[in-house]
């Protein structure tokens, strides 16, 4: 993974669920870099969304690549179960996680990307031990849970952090950001120093979701 081209990742929890198939499809033909499946616990965050079966499912619908995002207590519980299903990527809260650099090897050792997400209260220096062993940082620029919320300006700042840490300690990791993007903020976003960006809402609400992959893609 080249750490400065920019991904875009839309995520499924906006998608129609109804649907599923021919959302997956309209995918499939998009410029969509990766899909974006959030699993919800009901515990770590307020809500409760969708898990392995269905993951499964949509891995057999796509070639592209699954960046599952856990935002689930005991992670380490269900790593093996997420490979599994086909994910590529998995995500771990550091809120969620006693024993982060336990975790991150255990998503490596099972042959898939390794990424760390950050809650917006919680600061990016706390990453600096653990910033070489991480394929990616997930700023989160809404509090996790759910989809449609207002991007918080502070995560701007944290990118930032994010992207000089990274420069300063020589690592590969990607940042991602999640929540509240749109085609008007996503230049903002990429100019702090951003390489994936999730869409959900801006994406699967508008007339024409493969032209605003589109135009995220080249915001
Ligand atoms: O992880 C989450 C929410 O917890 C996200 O991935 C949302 O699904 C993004 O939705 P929008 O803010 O783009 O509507
Ligand atoms: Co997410």
């Amino acid at each position: 993974m080249e750490n400065r081209n920019t991904f875009i990742a839309p995520s499924l929890l906006a998608s129609n669920f109804l649907e599923l198939g021919k959302e997956v499809d309209m995918l499939n033909h998009s410029e969509a870099d990766w899909l974006h499946l959030d699993v919800m616990d009901g515990r770590f965050v307020p809500n409760i969304s969708f898990g392995l079966p269905v993951i499964s499912h949509i891995r057999k619908a796509t070639t592209k690549f699954c960046d599952v995002h856990l935002m689930i207590e005991e992670p380490e519980k269900y790593a093996e179960d997420f490979k599994k299903a086909g994910a590529d990527m998995l995500t771990v809260h550091y809120e969620t996680c006693n024993h982060l650099h336990r975790n991150i090897q255990q998503i490596k050792d099972l042959g898939m990307k390794a990424g760390v997400a950050l809650n917006p209260h919680t600061p990016v220096h706390l990453l600096e031990n653990i910033i070489n062993d991480v394929d990616l940082v997930l700023i989160m620029s809404v509090n996790p849970g759910f989809g449609g919320q207002h991007f918080i300006q502070k995560s701007l700042e944290k990118i930032r952090q994010t992207r000089e840490m990274i420069n300063h300690y020589k690592a590969h990791a990607l940042i991602e950001v999640d929540g509240g993007i749109t085609v008007e903020n996503a230049g903002s976003i990429l100019d702090a120093g951003a390489n994936v960006l999730v869409a959900g809402s801006t994406v699967f609400s508008s007339k024409d979701p493969a032209a605003t992959i589109r135009a995220l893609k080249h915001a």
